[in-house]
């Protein structure tokens, strides 16, 4: 078998040691690679000229992705995974334990296991490069560092930025790095090597001790006040999480015990903690989701269909959405964008959005004001068509309105070139109707953004019958330069996502309808697992853009999408939300003791409170709306495949991911338990439960989504 560690000896007595997995494009740890790095870490003891070590990795730009996410699903037990954990704390004692200085030199990703490989090191250097980032994922994926991280992390950056980088998951720029005293240094990567071999010759230094605050030393330094900040970390992890989430919870405890007890004791509870969340259903669901987003970047879209070059793009509106898709344009992509609206005041706010967005970065110190600038000059601006002619792909992100959109397809055709494509961010509006005044109608496609767009991470791709697959290969890596997961879905009214949002919410207005309480609603289903309820989610959208959708997914899809009549009061009460104050909550000076409901509301839509429900059977009416109609979605080709679907409902509206998505719930309970859920709710409630066909007969059959 091909080598994955290379050896090499240099006359000044550092030795080399280069990991390179033959044939993999990221460098990840596996179960196979202990008996070799053992021998070499043996060699290196026995050769009394090796003065030094300096690890490196032999891809081009990246270190270590972490340990090896297919091993771990591999993993048959609880005890499986322990004993791999503790496999690699072995190896990583070896390693921390040779006489020689040992120098971690970092470029690129630096993640999970690989960091803790890292840590194991003497020192750290890294490159100043953008590529290179550091952080132990782990949680993001239902797990926690089992690698040693959780008690080498806290002793080397202190224990309340280690739990906030477990606890987060979130990957950290190489001046954060030095700042924290992650790395020992930060290089640019021409020097990289070289700084590295200097610090390994340097010899073993004593650690720094970490800069802390008094306070932070006073509660850090002593067991009282240890426990006091295991005990706040806990409270806020169980308020986060609702407790839907176990890693969280395990990382306190590894900390926790291994401040109190020793290293080698807290690296006992990790190996165990570690062995019993790879076996967890949630981090299995969290795995699929890492393992259908890798996938999915590998796909065009389209088949084998070619994407044209992005070159240049042109947004149509400066506004909300617009503004967004302009700076993720510029900021993720760096594609120069050229943005037109009706007025400057359009064209100012897709500036601001994007500086903004950019001075965020300056400020946490990992981009330079010269870098923002350098990005924000790839931003100009338009109030006519002007400069538009060369765009590769046009985005309209304007009002909701046919004949406006038919009028910018039409512009579009004229001001640009044969080639340029069409995207619309309609949320609702069927492509198929956009593109009829369209000559080139092979070039407009949808390509519906979330909102807020720099956040949201997915985008719908939505082809009608006529887009070419260029087009769509084409716009697909569009998305994907931009930092986003694209769904291809086909062309309909609320094409997916929306779709299965508009039955949920109605569900949830029906709900309040029937004398639940606001509040009460939007708690039941973050209990499920939501990030916010469907009453906040509307005010946050709009009451009035609902109000909208509604109509159009009903005269195309059927009755089931009627929304209740009442929320007609709250328009004809100017209630849209929190873009105008005013909503199912308050907003502006009212909200500044906390988030309270505009009690008002109920007034306003003739309500009486009734006997709260139990949260569960509020989150099971809202909830079976949505996986049914993301089965009808399925059956009538909206979406492609189960795994398009549970992307797009995570990404999309914040499906809760330790399910993974819709069709892997559905598999959970049971396509048969579901169907009779429904049918249950059919006969009290009526036929809007009535259950998809391709549910009944999968029930029928007894088959799953995967
Ligand atoms: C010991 C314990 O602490 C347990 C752990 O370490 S758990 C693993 C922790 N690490 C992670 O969660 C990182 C996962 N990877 C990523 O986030 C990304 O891959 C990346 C940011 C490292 C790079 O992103 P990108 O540049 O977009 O590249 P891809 O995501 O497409 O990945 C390229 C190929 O590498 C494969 N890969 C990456 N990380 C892992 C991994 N940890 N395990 C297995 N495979 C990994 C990925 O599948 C791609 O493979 P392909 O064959 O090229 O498609």
């Amino acid at each position: 078998m091909d080598k994955t560690f290379n050896l090499s000896r240099r006359e000044d007595g550092i030795a080399l040691l280069t990991m390179d997995v033959p044939g993999e494009t990221m460098n990840t740890l596996k179960a196979q690679f202990a008996p070799e790095i053992t021998a070499i870490l043996q060699e290196i003891k026995s050769d009394t000229c090796i003065k030094g070590l300096v690890l490196i990795s032999g891809k081009a730009d990246s270190f270590v992705a972490g340990a090896d996410i297919s091993m771990l699903d591999a993993c048959q037990s609880a005890e499986d995974a322990r004993l791999l954990s503790r496999q690699g704390h072995h190896v990583f004692a070896e390693l921390e334990g040779l006489n020689i200085p040992v120098v971690a030199a970092i470029h690129g990703a630096c993640l999970g296991g690989g960091l803790e490989l890292a840590m194991a090191c003497h020192s750290r250097v890294c490159s100043d490069s953008a590529k290179t980032m550091l952080g132990v994922p782990e949680v993001q994926l239902g797990l926690l560092p089992g690698g040693g991280g959780t008690q080498r992390l806290p002793r080397l950056v202190g224990i309340a930025k280690a739990l906030d980088l477990m606890l987060t998951g979130k990957q950290v720029r190489p001046k954060q790095a030095l700042k924290m005293g992650l790395v020992d240094d930060v290089v640019p990567q021409s020097i990289l090597l070289e700084s590295a071999i200097e610090l390994a010759k340097a010899g073993k230094k004593a650690r720094k001790p970490v800069k802390q605050s008094l306070v932070t030393r006073l509660l850090e330094g002593t067991p009282v006040g240890r426990n006091i900040m295991f005990d706040q970390a806990g409270k806020q992890v169980m308020k986060k999480t609702q407790g839907n989430y176990p890693a969280p919870m395990k990382i306190i405890d590894c900390v926790r015990q291994g401040m109190a007890k020793g290293l080698e004791k807290g690296l006992e509870v990790e190996a165990s903690h570690f062995g019993e969340l790879v076996a967890t259903a949630e981090s299995a669901a969290l795995r699929s989701i890492f393992f259908a987003t890798t996938e999915m970047k590998k796909e065009t879209g389209a088949g084998d269909a070619t994407a044209r070059p992005l070159n240049k793009a042109v947004i149509l509106g400066g506004g909300l959405m617009g503004g967004g898709i302009a700076s993720v344009t510029t900021t993720k992509a760096k594609i120069p964008v050229r943005v037109k609206d009706i007025n400057e005041k359009g064209l100012s706010n897709a500036l601001g959005y994007a500086y903004k967005l950019l001075d965020k970065g300056v400020k946490r110190r990992y981009m330079s004001a010269a870098e923002r600038d350098k990005l924000m000059a790839l931003m100009t601006t338009t109030t006519e068509y002007k400069g538009v002619k060369d765009a590769d792909i046009v985005v309209e992100a304007v009002f909701e309105d046919l004949k406006l959109k038919h009028q910018m397809v039409q512009d579009i055709e004229r001001e640009c070139s044969e080639h340029t494509i069409f995207a619309s961010n309609t949320s609702s509006l069927p492509i198929t109707q956009i593109a009829e005044v369209a000559s080139r109608p092979e070039n407009v496609i949808g390509l519906h953004y979330f909102s807020p767009v720099e956040k949201m991470p997915l985008v719908e791709v939505i082809a009608h019958e006529k887009t070419s697959p260029e087009t769509i290969a084409t716009t697909v890596a569009f998305a994907r330069k931009q930092g986003k997961t694209p769904i291809v879905v086909k062309d309909g009214a609320g094409f997916y996502v929306n779709r299965i949002l508009a039955l949920y919410m109605n569900e949830a207005a029906q709900l309040l309808l029937e004398g639940q309480s606001v509040d009460h609603l939007d708690k039941a289903l973050v209990k499920f697992g939501f990030p916010v309820g469907p009453m906040t989610l509307l005010d946050e959208v709009g009451i009035d853009v609902g109000a909208k959708i509604s109509p159009i997914l009903e005269k195309e899809l059927g009755e089931r999408f009627k929304a209740p009549a009442a929320f007609d009061k709250l328009l004809a009460d100017d209630r849209k939300g929190r873009k105008n104050g005013k909503g199912f909550y308050v907003y502006g000076k009212a909200s500044k003791k906390g988030k309270q409901v505009d009690e008002s509301v109920y007034a306003v839509l003739g309500l009486k409170p009734a006997t709260a429900r139990e949260p569960k059977e509020i989150a099971q009416r809202c909830v079976v709306q949505m996986l049914n109609e993301a089965v009808r979605c399925l059956e009538a080709g909206i979406i492609a495949s189960p795994r398009d679907g549970d992307i797009g409902a995570i990404f999309g509206i914040g499906f809760p991911p330790f399910l993974g998505g819709p069709f892997r719930y559905m598999d959970t309970l049971g396509a048969g338990q579901l169907v009779s859920i429904l049918e249950g709710y059919q006969a009290k409630y009526g036929d809007r439960f009535a259950p998809a066909p391709l549910l009944k007969t999968m029930a029928a059959e007894n088959k799953r989504f995967y």
